[in-house]
Parts: C-alpha cells; structure tokens; sequence
C-alpha cells in the first residue's frame, strides 16, 4: 500500500483515516485538498507529509492562471497555506523549504510550463530521497536487531508514514527480509489507533509476525521479560537527541529505561531540525477533543466532558539508545554527534 502516488496532474492519496475497514483513494488536484488531506490524518506520518506537501505545492503552481509576474505572490498563499496544516513534523517544512528554494531559482525563467516542470521534478527528488533514505535506515538498523528479538514499536512508522518502506517499520522490514525470525509487539496507539490500523495491517499484509497490544500493555510485557528492544518512528529532532514522536512514546521509553531495555529512534535526516536546540522549543500540535471521546464515531465518553489531545510528546535524549539515519547509527553525546552527521555527505 502506498500512501501516496503522483498522477503527473494529481496527487493520488491514501485516505488512511478509514483504513482497515475501507480502502479508499482519492485524487487531489488542488494544493487546499493536499492541506486538508494533512489536516484530516489521511496522510499521516512525518516522510509522508513532506512528499504531500511538495506535491501540494506543485499542485498550486499548475492551478496558477495569472501571469508570470503573479506567480511569486500567489506561491506564498499556498505555501502558507501547506504550512499551518499540522505544526509539528519538520519535514514539512523541510519540504517546503526545498520548493521554495527552487521556484526562487527559477526567477530567469519566463515560461510558467518551464517553471512547473522545474517544481515537479523537486518534488519527485523530495519522494525518491525518501524511498532511498528509508531503503538505507532499513540497513543501518539491521545491525541493531538480534535474531529472535521481541520488538516493541509505537504508532505507524511504516510504508504509510512516508512514501514507501518506512523507518521503524522499515528496520522491521530489513531485519525480516535478512532472514531473522522477529516479532512485533505493536501498541495499538490511542485516541487515533495507528498501531491497531496500520502498524498490524502493513505487518501482517508482509506475513511478519505481529501481536497487537493496547498502550498500556507496554510496562507489563516489559516486566514480564517480553520486550527485548524498542523502535519508534520520529516527527521532529531536536540539536541535542530530545525527540517529539506520537502521543506515548515518552511513556514506553521510560519503561524501557527502567526495564533496561534498548530504546532506539529510527528516522530519515530530514526529521532532525538543527534549528531547534532541544525538546522544549518543539511545537506540540493538539487535535480536535473528538478523537478522545469517540472512537471510529461511536462515542467512549459524556459528549460534555474536557479533553486534553496531544498528538506528540517529547522523549528526552537520555531515554535514546541510538538514533537510526540513512547516514548511520547516532549515539549519545547528540549534540555533537548530530552535528557531525549532519555534515557528512
Ligand atoms: C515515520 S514518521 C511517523 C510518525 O508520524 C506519526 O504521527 P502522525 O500519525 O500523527 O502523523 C507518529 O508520530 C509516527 O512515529
């Protein structure tokens, strides 16, 4: 299953808010459908959303009816636009930034055709690097995974967070296919269930054994002997190691760190924002109080009681084992180590 698939007019979408009752797709053929798509959770996932957004952004640049010369001042309402979709994967931005960079290259260029061939092609660069860098965090992981070992993971990272394979998913899926008999323990992930949904439905659709658990199973395996490592996805990096990720993960990392158990952080560079010193200064996006009082629509609270929805919290660098790259495995002193990753070709 792709998350989402470029038409050459259209961005085909996953609408993964329905998925696994309904497999339904939609085409997006405006940058306002690709921003709501976002907003809605039907492409969900760090890598995911910045593979959408770039192709939102193409999507504006061939809606564009105006003149050469309006084309700048009509880009940066849609840029906006993209942008305040969902405040805290920074490969949104990243993407973004990417696009914007490359339209203000095209400044000499008269022909607007010219110009969105130009946008395009960055946009399938964006979702290639992506399939690469998933393809290489795959590899530097396996390294990390013991044969026999019980993984935990939390939430989605898999193909349907980012344009193909995923990054704890897809560490998963390189230590399956190097012939290592794992297995998963997937937290189900409330309020919005991306470990029940998509997490079991992508393992089991590869035949890698996989038990679901509900979130607060965690501890309990941990203490039981059961877990033997844990793997999570990220949404944004902080310069030193703090690491925002689904609503929980804070939670199993402590358990982790209690129980002894390696804790590890599987994303591609794109995720690690050097701008942003530490977990503080990270955005925290809270979602609409529906998703904790009702589940799939059918409502598991009084419709009159307060809710406090989180979509991420941030796991502090000491709680990291290591941090899986496409570059490589990153260690603790992080501030260093990330910088120095992050220069490297
Ligand atoms: C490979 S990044 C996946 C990352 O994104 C998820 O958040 P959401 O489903 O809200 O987009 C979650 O934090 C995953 O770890």
């Amino acid at each position: 299953m792709k998350s989402i698939e470029w038409l050459g007019n259209a961005l085909r979408i996953l609408d993964q808010s329905k998925l696994p009752v309904e497999i339904l797709y939609r085409d997006a053929v405006s940058y306002e459908s690709v921003a709501e798509a976002i907003e809605n959770m039907e492409v969900r996932g760090a890598p995911a959303i910045g593979a959408a957004v770039a192709y939102g952004f193409v999507l504006g640049a061939l809606e564009y009816q105006g003149d050469r010369d309006g084309l700048p001042s009509f880009m940066e309402k849609v840029q906006s636009r993209l942008a305040e979709t969902r405040p805290t994967a920074v490969n949104l931005f990243w993407a973004l930034r990417r696009m914007e960079d490359r339209l203000r290259e095209c400044w000499d260029m008269d022909d607007l055709d010219d110009v969105r061939r130009v946008l395009t092609e960055e946009a399938n660069r964006i979702a290639e690097d992506d399939r690469r860098m998933n393809r290489l965090i795959g590899e530097v992981g396996n390294e990390i995974v013991p044969d026999k070992a019980n993984i935990l993971t939390h939430c989605n990272a898999g193909a349907l967070a980012t344009v193909e394979y995923g990054t704890a998913l897809g560490v998963i899926r390189s230590a399956h296919l190097a012939g290592k008999m794992i297995h998963v323990y997937a937290d189900e992930t409330r309020p919005l269930l991306q470990g029940a949904r998509l997490t079991a439905l992508e393992l089991l659709e590869e035949k890698i054994p996989v038990t679901l658990i509900t979130d607060n199973m965690a501890g309990y395996l941990m203490q039981q002997g059961k877990i033997d490592l844990v793997i999570v996805g990220a949404d944004r990096i902080a310069a030193n190691g703090d690491t925002a990720n689904k609503i929980g993960t804070y939670s199993v990392a402590v358990l982790a760190n209690a129980h002894g158990i390696p804790f590890y952080v599987a994303a591609p560079t794109s995720t690690i924002d050097l701008k942003v010193a530490n977990g503080q200064e990270i955005p925290i996006e809270e979602r609409p109080a529906n998703e904790v009082r009702e589940c799939f629509g059918v409502s598991v609270a009084p419709e009159e009681v307060k809710v406090f929805n989180p979509a991420f919290d941030v796991t502090p660098a000491k709680y990291i084992t290591g941090i899986i790259t496409e570059k490589g495995m990153v260690t603790a002193p992080y501030s260093v180590n990330l910088l120095k990753l992050m220069v490297r070709s």
